[in-house]
C-alpha cells in the first residue's frame, strides 16, 4: 500500500489484515481511495430508492425515460452507475420496478458483475476480495433470491452459479454500508461502498479508526479513514463491521452469521467488557442485592453459565438474564413517550440491570433523541431547564459508553458531543446568548447530517 502507515499482512485465521508499519499519530488519515462500486444497499426500508444516488426518493419521484425505475430527479437518471448499468438491462429484459429491498441488493450485485464490461481494472480488484469469510475453502453458494433476478428476471444467462456466489460474498463481507440516519434535513442515502484497501481492515469491538464517505463532484464516492487513537506500529488497523453499541452476543451473533468468524477481541473476550458491565444483570440471590451476574465464557455467548461477581451464585444465561431482558425489551418496544421509557430506566437501571446496561443505554438514547426533537418547543423556562438538566444526565450517561467503545475522534462520537453542548446551553435558562449557541449548535447538527458526519 503505497505511502500508506500500513502493510496488508496473512494470518491463518484472520486471512488478510491491515498492520501499522510505523506509529501512526491520533487523527492521521490512513486511507483515502475510490470507490469500486457503489450500489444501493438493500436494507429493509419502506421507500423507494433512487438508482442513481441511492437516496430515499422523497416527495413524487421522476421515472427514468428508459427503465422507468423511479429516481429523484433527471439529473440522477443520467448518473453512469445507473445509465451504463442496470438501465439498459432493464429496459432490454422489461424489469418492472419493486419497492422489494432484495431487489435493491440483486441490483447492487448486478453492478458489480456489469463492471468486467466498464472498469476491467477495477473489476480485478474488486474480484480479489475475500467472498466466503471465516471459511476460506468454502465455497459460497447464490442466495436463490439472486440468482433467479440476474439469471431469470434480468436475463442474464452469461453468469455461472459460482461466480453469482463469488459476488454475493465480496458485497456481503467487505461493504461499507452508508445507510444514514433519518436526517433533519435531506434524504438519507442507502448506499454500500466497495474498497479494496479499506476491507483489508479487520474487524474489533473497539475500532482504532473511523471513516466518512467523500463524494466527488463527478459523482464517484471515496473513502477516507484516521486513526481515532495513536496506533503503534505492529498494532492491527481496525474498524467495526457493525454498531459496536450493540450487545456483546447479538455482536458476535452477527458477526458470525454474516462474515463467518467468532470474534475474539479484548471486548468480547471480557465478561465485563472492559469494566463497563454492558451486559450485566443484577443477582437476585445476591444478599445484599449488590452482585451482578456476568459471563464465565463469553465465547460460549447464550450458551454459557453466568455467575454473581459478589456471591459466586451461578445460572445459565438464558435463566437468569434472558427472561429480564425480553420483558424490558417489550417494555421499551410499548413505551409511548419519553416520560414512559424514563419510568423504564427508573425501574431497572441499578435495580435488575446494570446503569450501564445496553439496554438502559437503547432507553436513554431514546429519550435524548425525543427530547432533542422536542425541548425547544418548551415555552416554560423553568420546565424547559428542568428538561435539560435530565438530557444532560442521559447524554453523560450515553457519552461515557461511547468513549469506550468508540475512544478517540470517533465520527459515531460527534453526535453525542453535540447533545450534550445543546443539554448544556439550554440548562441556562434564556436569553439572546443562550439562542445564540442553540442556532450554532442546530447549524453544526445540520451540516453534520448533509455531509453524513453523524451518520452511524
Ligand atoms: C472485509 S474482510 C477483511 C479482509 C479479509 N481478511 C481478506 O483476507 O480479504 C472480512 C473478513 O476478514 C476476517 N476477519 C476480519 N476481522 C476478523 C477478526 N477480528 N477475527 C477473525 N477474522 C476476522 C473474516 O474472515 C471476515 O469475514
Amino acid at each position: 500500500m503505497n505511502g500508506l502507515p500500513g502493510v496488508v499482512k496473512t494470518d491463518e485465521k484472520i486471512g488478510r489484515y491491515l498492520e501499522a508499519n510505523r506509529d501512526i499519530k491520533q487523527g492521521e488519515i490512513i486511507i483515502t481511495e475510490e470507490a469500486l462500486m457503489v450500489g444501493p444497499s438493500g436494507d429493509p426500508h419502506p421507500f423507494k430508492i433512487c438508482l442513481g444516488c441511492c437516496r430515499v426518493v422523497i416527495g413524487e419521484p421522476v421515472y427514468c425515460g428508459t427503465c422507468k425505475w423511479p429516481m429523484c430527479s433527471e439529473a440522477c437518471e443520467k448518473i453512469a452507475l445507473h445509465a451504463k448499468f442496470e438501465c439498459r438491462v432493464f429496459k432490454n429484459a422489461g424489469v418492472k420496478p419493486t419497492n422489494d429491498p432484495q431487489d435493491y441488493h440483486n441490483i447492487n450485485i448486478l453492478r458489480c458483475l456489469m463492471l468486467k464490461e466498464a472498469n476491467m481494472k477495477k473489476y480485478e480488484t474488486l474480484m480479489k476480495l475475500e467472498s466466503g469469510g471465516g471459511d476460506k475453502k468454502k465455497k459460497v453458494v447464490a442466495p436463490k433470491e439472486v440468482a433467479e433476478f440476474i439469471l431469470k428476471k434480468c436475463n442474464q444467462k452469461s453468469y455461472d452459479n459460482e461466480l453469482l456466489g463469488k459476488m454475493s460474498g465480496i458485497v456481503a463481507i467487505n461493504s461499507f454500508a452508508t445507510t444514514d440516519r433519518l436526517s433533519l434535513s435531506i434524504a438519507p442515502r442507502m448506499a454500500a461502498l466497495l474498497f479494496y484497501n479499506a476491507s483489508m481492515m479487520s474487524h474489533d469491538c473497539v475500532p482504532n479508526t473511523s471513516w466518512i464517505r467523500v463524494e466527488n463532484p463527478d459523482n464517484t464516492f471515496s473513502i477516507k479513514v484516521w486513526a481515532t487513537v495513536p496506533i503503534k506500529s505492529g498494532q492491527l488497523i481496525t474498524t467495526q463491521y457493525l454498531d459496536v453499541t450493540r450487545s456483546q452476543i447479538e455482536r458476535r451473533a452477527h458477526l458470525q452469521e454474516t462474515y463467518n468468524f467468532a470474534c475474539s477481541c479484548k471486548r468480547c473476550s471480557d465478561p465485563t467488557e472492559l469494566g463497563t458491565f454492558y451486559g450485566a444483570v443484577k443477582c437476585t440471590k445476591c444478599p445484599k442485592g449488590k452482585g451482578y451476574m456476568l459471563s464465565e465464557d463469553p465465547m460460549k455467548a447464550s450458551d454459557a453459565n453466568w455467575k454473581c461477581n459478589a456471591c459466586g451464585n451461578s445460572a445459565p444465561y438464558r435463566e437468569c438474564a434472558v427472561p429480564i431482558e425480553t420483558n424490558i425489551v417489550e417494555e421499551i418496544r410499548a413505551a409511548a413517550d419519553e416520560v414512559e421509557l424514563e419510568r423504564i430506566l427508573d425501574k431497572h437501571a441499578d435495580i435488575t440491570l446494570h446503569p450501564n446496561h445496553w439496554l438502559m443505554m437503547d432507553c436513554r438514547q431514546e429519550i435524548v433523541k425525543r427530547l432533542f426533537n422536542s425541548i425547544a418547543t418548551i415555552k416554560e423556562v423553568p420546565r424547559r431547564v428542568e428538561r435539560a438538566q435530565k438530557m444532560l444526565e442521559y447524554c453523560r450517561a450515553l457519552h461515557k459508553v461511547t468513549e469506550a467503545f468508540y475512544p478517540g475522534n470517533n465520527r459515531i462520537k460527534a453526535r453525542s458531543n453535540l447533545y450534550v453542548q445543546y443539554a448544556e446551553a439550554l440548562t441556562k435558562g434564556e436569553g439572546e446568548e443562550v439562542d445564540k449557541e442553540l442556532d450554532r449548535i442546530e447549524e453544526v447538527i445540520r451540516k453534520g447530517e448533509e455531509m453524513n458526519l453523524f451518520e452511524s
